[in-house]
């Protein structure tokens, strides 16, 4: 059939000419805008996913040298509290791990730095820290970041200040650096030496759960963890004797793994191999029995620099729990309760306008949770009922879960 728009090829060249001369014109007009520095963000096509509009934007307070040196303090954070993305990219993807900086004249508009943290989230282990710190990170006052193993953990290998600083993230002066240091509750007495050496004034947030449902889901997750990779098995073996809440023992072949041995049943990862009782001597079992921790905790970070959030409550509406750590950390309010919804699995996840990157943690322990009986449901839960009331009585704090 062959439609055509342009009959008169005289016409077709003219129109060509004009696009030409304005696209020319339009990247004349962009190199002036980036020359001059102030214009550069006007122009930027990144402020538009805020939905502020450019006028707003024209008009806005700018700091008025690359090095802040006609700027004040006060222009810095007025100017940069606007930025919903900090010092990284936008991006369409959750990218904590591996996000991308913004260009070096953004960075310096910004002042944009590596600060020491001003948050520390002691991480206990299957207790919700890294969806937290994943919701909190889409905070424009907070940027986020988890830190596993290999950086300050391992009972804080890194030891000294500078390396802590560059493993932070980059921020604006209105952020606050958020970092969740996983593992940090199995080496607790570190915190004192992190507030010492880091930064005095940090906060800390710490999230637990239900220690009879954390105790399932380590065993969940530590079943994926024991999987082969790429065919082949990657943990060390032992055999170990194992003892049924039938009171029948035997010797099992077991997957080792951070300290746990991972036996073909929850039960014989919480009974004692000779009494059937519940024993802390397991890890899925001592990483529950929170006030161990908490009471050292709680002599090195005074009681209003600490906000202890209850993790079964923050999966059934992480609204409340996000909105509890604004008021804490006395950032902006932010977050909407219309951000959160639940998806199939009946996990929230946070979808939020302004920010295409927000939606669900990705799971790293998928798959159905083990069979547990109702008679060690209750003999694990009349276990830790003591100590979760120790807990209460010294945070002076309930939870539901602790009777
Ligand atoms: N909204 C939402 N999305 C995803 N996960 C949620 C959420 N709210 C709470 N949780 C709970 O977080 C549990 C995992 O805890 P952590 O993030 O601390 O795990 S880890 O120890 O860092 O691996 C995870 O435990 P499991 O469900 O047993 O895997 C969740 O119960």
């Amino acid at each position: 059939m062959g439609l055509n728009y342009f009959p008169q090829p005289s016409f077709k060249g003219v129109f060509l000419a004009v696009l030409t001369t304005l696209t020319l014109l339009s990247l004349y007009i962009d190199y002036q805008g980036v020359k001059s520095n102030m214009k550069e963000f006007v122009t930027t096509p990144i402020r538009n996913l805020y939905g502020v509009s450019t006028n707003t934007i024209k008009n806005e307070t700018t700091p008025k040298g690359r090095d802040h040196k006609n700027s004040t303090p006060a222009e810095v954070r007025e100017w940069s509290r606007d930025q919903m993305w900090g010092c990284y990219e936008p991006s369409k993807r959750r990218l904590m791990l591996s996000r991308k900086l913004r260009s070096q004249s953004i960075l310096d508009r910004l002042d944009c730095r590596k600060r020491a943290p001003d948050v520390l989230v002691v991480g206990v282990k299957k207790c919700g820290s890294q969806t937290l710190t994943g919701f909190l990170d889409l905070h424009p006052e907070i940027v986020g970041q988890y830190e596993t193993g290999d950086r300050y953990n391992q009972c804080c290998v890194v030891s000294n200040r500078t390396k802590w600083i560059q493993y932070s993230p980059y921020s604006t002066p209105v952020e606050k650096t958020l970092v969740d240091v996983i593992k940090i509750a199995d080496c607790i007495g570190r915190v004192k030496w992190i507030l010492e050496e880091i930064n005095p004034a940090m906060k800390c947030i710490v999230i637990i759960r239900d220690p009879y449902k954390r105790a399932v889901s380590d065993y969940k997750h530590l079943l994926q963890a024991e999987k082969p990779k790429d065919g082949k098995p990657r943990l060390n073996k032992k055999n170990i004797t194992v003892t049924g809440e039938n009171g029948i023992r035997h010797t099992e072949h077991v997957n080792v793994y951070e300290g746990y041995n991972i036996p073909s049943k929850f039960e014989y990862a919480v009974l004692d191999s000779n009494s059937s009782h519940i024993s802390n001597e397991h890890l899925y079992i001592s990483k529950g029995i929170y006030v161990n921790f908490m009471k050292q905790l709680i002599e090195t970070v005074s009681r209003q620099n600490l906000l202890v959030i209850d993790g079964e409550m923050f999966a059934k509406d992480p609204y409340l729990g996000v909105k509890s750590v604004e008021r804490f950390l006395g950032v902006t309010s932010f977050f909407k309760r219309t951000d959160f919804r639940k998806n199939s699995k009946g996990y929230f996840c946070p979808i939020i306008k302004q920010r295409p990157d927000s939606g669900c943690i990705p799971f790293k322990a998928s798959g159905k949770n083990p069979e547990v009986s109702k008679s060690l449901q209750t003999k694990i839960k009349a276990f830790y009922r003591p100590y979760n009331r120790e807990l209460e009585n010294l945070l002076q704090q309930t939870f539901k879960w602790s009777h």
